[in-house]
């Protein structure tokens, strides 16, 4: 079993940071997702992690060896972190079979023909291909390739997985049923995986961890659950969550949270401007509601729907048990207090 010490990480690409100081654990065992918007770091941390790419500062360890040190320069070498990698893109051997393209990493390490074959027929059961055993990856589909690509990097258990969006070049049905697989196969290897993804429902259907970056920086890590009940920042508030919290803008003064055409209680934040979070379950809507809401889209969602609009300025969605039409207007009805209050800073604000 490896945790994975992040110990001060950093990244520059010339003069840009592309990560800032990062140190985080993730404990053995963990399926760690890094989630966030385009461009926010997620990818540059993976490949230092995979030795792909160096740090420039700060240290990464797995267990208690130390894999990669920007500090002194000190690295070792992909090959030799004991790690498996999954990409968007996958090469099999076009000129190898689904077995011979599974068992190419055991004969690389030097397992016994044995071992090799009764690990070689673990995998393919593992992943439901043992039927493909003997076709070339031109004789099988997309799907199925990526499969034996997983099948492949598993094959020599390695301690530590390393995935890169591997579900974007799938469609919708293939992707819900290999997301189940990848948790199968983490689960399986009993290794620590690390999974980059911009997916928000990916990552809650799979992390027992997730690290929310934006532009080089962690703003929460911690358990989905956790990050859902209580986001450290309104980003984290408006990145997760099918569909995310609530978040309504405004001027705090005497114990409430001035906003044109109404205001609401919010007993903390004197005098500064705020985020004012709602659950979306916790909104209503009605003639009675205290500010104006002009409907966009309204989407089925298990049973129930989810409308969105837009509030003065704001966008906003909520959860609704009957259809609201597109093009209409109501009125939302909030809580008596908000779930959480966010400051100028984006970070919560405790009364
Ligand atoms: N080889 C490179 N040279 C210069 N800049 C780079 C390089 N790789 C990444 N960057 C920059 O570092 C920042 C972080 O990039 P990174 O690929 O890690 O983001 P990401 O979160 O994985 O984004 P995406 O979801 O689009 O893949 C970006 O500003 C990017 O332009």
């Amino acid at each position: 079993m490896t945790a994975i010490t992040l110990d001060r990480l950093g990244k520059d690409f010339g003069g840009s940071t592309a990560l800032h100081e990062v140190s985080l654990e993730f404990p053995s065992g963990a399926f760690v997702v890094l989630l966030g918007p385009s461009g926010c770091g997620k990818t540059t941390t993976l490949r230092m992690l995979a030795g792909l790419e160096e740090p420039t500062r700060g240290r990464i360890r797995f267990g208690d060896r130390v894999v990669a040190n920007g500090d002194t320069g000190e690295s070792v070498p992909a090959e030799k972190r004991g790690l498996g990698m999954v990409f968007q893109s996958y090469a099999l051997w076009p000129h190898m079979s689904v077995r011979t393209n599974i068992d190419w990493p055991l004969r690389v390490a030097r397992w016994s023909a044995a071992d090799r074959q009764a690990r070689v027929t673990e995998v393919l059961a593992m992943l439901g291909i043992t039927a493909l055993a003997d076709r070339y990856p031109a004789e099988i589909s997309g799907g199925q390739q990526q499969r034996v690509a997983i099948a492949r990097t598993i094959a020599a258990r390695p301690q530590v997985l390393l995935f890169d969006e591997p579900l974007s070049n799938l469609d919708a049905r293939l992707r819900v049923d290999t997301r189940a697989e990848l948790a199968q196969v983490h689960r399986a290897t009993g290794g620590t995986s690390v999974y980059v993804t911009h997916d928000q429902v990916e990552a809650l259907a799979l992390a027992t961890h997730i690290a929310v970056m934006r532009d080089g920086r962690v703003e929460q890590f911690g358990p989905p659950a956790e990050l859902l009940e209580h986001p450290a920042t309104a980003f984290v508030a408006s990145f997760l969550g099918t569909p995310p919290a609530v978040l309504l803008a405004g001027e705090a003064s005497g114990g409430w949270l001035r906003r044109s055409g109404a205001e609401l209680t919010v007993a903390s934040g004197e005098g500064r401007p705020l985020k004012a979070m709602y659950r979306p379950q916790d909104v209503g809507l009605g003639p009675s509601g205290c500010l104006q809401f002009d409907v966009v889209e309204c989407t089925p969602l298990a049973g129930r729907y989810v409308v969105s609009g837009l509030s003065d300025g704001d966008r906003v969605s909520i959860i609704t048990e009957t259809p609201v039409a597109a093009g209409t207007s109501s009125r939302l009805i909030l809580p008596e207090t908000p779930a959480a209050l966010f400051g100028a800073d984006d970070t919560r604000v405790t009364a």
